[in-house]
């Protein structure tokens, strides 16, 4: 049983299939990469995933049970613009929003809650800042914060899209090699990027969607160029080719 199945998803939006006939899997231990050009649907699968969007066919099964809303074995971290930063709220307060949130319950936090922030916080190295309001933070400390508020309930399937938009080498390399160690915990990661060199490199699968999924497997088994012709509708000089064959 994998920890994330996806079976013959369909989802329409505004009259439109936007994905179809979507099938994938991802195991407990590891981070596949979710690939594709603008507007394939990737964002769309990830809130499909996470049943904010209802789908027209097929269906989500984490840990063997329907996706429902809300469910705590799902962390999420939405694209930044997604997030209300004018919010006057600090950090280690948003991240909290992550425990209290998802569990639907008014109450006070307890020492649990805060040491699962303080880990959370620890393990995206923004301890220092956790006093700080969240519209004084740069755009990397603001994914920082996105990626604890989604571990605080230490969630078995984490759903990322794109988490390196913007953020400069360092901050990328922290991230990715976090979510590569939270996969090893036995997590299972589902990753949106439009890095494909660095997904390339990092991930353990790929899997590659233009409104359907057009291939899927480890790094080493997409190298077919014709794939990446066709779904990004590049020509065989493309600089992308060049550098996909070189990672
Ligand atoms: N609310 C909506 N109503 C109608 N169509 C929508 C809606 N949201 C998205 N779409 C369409 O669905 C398709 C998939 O969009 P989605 O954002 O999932 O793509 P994406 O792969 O995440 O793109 P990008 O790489 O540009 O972020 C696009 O054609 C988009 O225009």
């Amino acid at each position: 049983m994998s920890a994330l199945e996806v079976e013959n998803l369909s989802v329409e939006l505004g009259g439109r299939l936007v994905l179809t006939g979507v099938n994938l899997s991802v195991d407990k231990g590891e981070l596949v990469g979710l690939v594709g050009p603008n507007g394939a649907g990737k964002t769309t699968l990830l809130r499909t995933l996470m049943g904010l969007l209802r789908p027209r066919d097929g269906r989500v099964l984490v840990g063997d049970q329907p996706v429902r809303p809300g469910r705590a074995e799902l962390g999420y971290v939405p694209q930044r613009h997604e997030f209300a930063w004018d919010f006057p709220i600090s950090v280690e307060n948003v991240v909290m929003t992550g425990r209290t949130g998802k569990l639907g319950l008014v109450r006070r936090p307890g020492v649990a809650d805060w040491e699962a922030v303080a880990e959370a916080l620890d393990l995206v190295r923004m301890t220092d800042l956790r006093t700080r309001p969240v519209g004084q933070l740069s755009g990397g400390q603001r994914q920082r914060v996105l990626v604890a508020r989604a571990l605080a309930l230490r969630p078995p399937v984490l759903l990322l899209d794109e988490p390196f938009t913007g953020l400069d080498m360092p901050t990328q390399e922290l991230l990715s090699e976090l979510f590569l160690s939270l996969a090893r915990e036995a997590r299972a990661v589902l990753m949106t990027t439009h890095d494909l060199p660095g997904a390339f490199y990092t991930c353990d699968r790929l899997a590659l969607l233009n409104r359907r999924v057009v291939a899927v497997g480890a790094p080493d088994q997409l190298r077919d160029e014709q794939i990446w012709m066709d779904t990004f509708g590049i020509h065989e000089h493309s600089p992308l080719l060049k550098i996909l064959k070189a990672t």
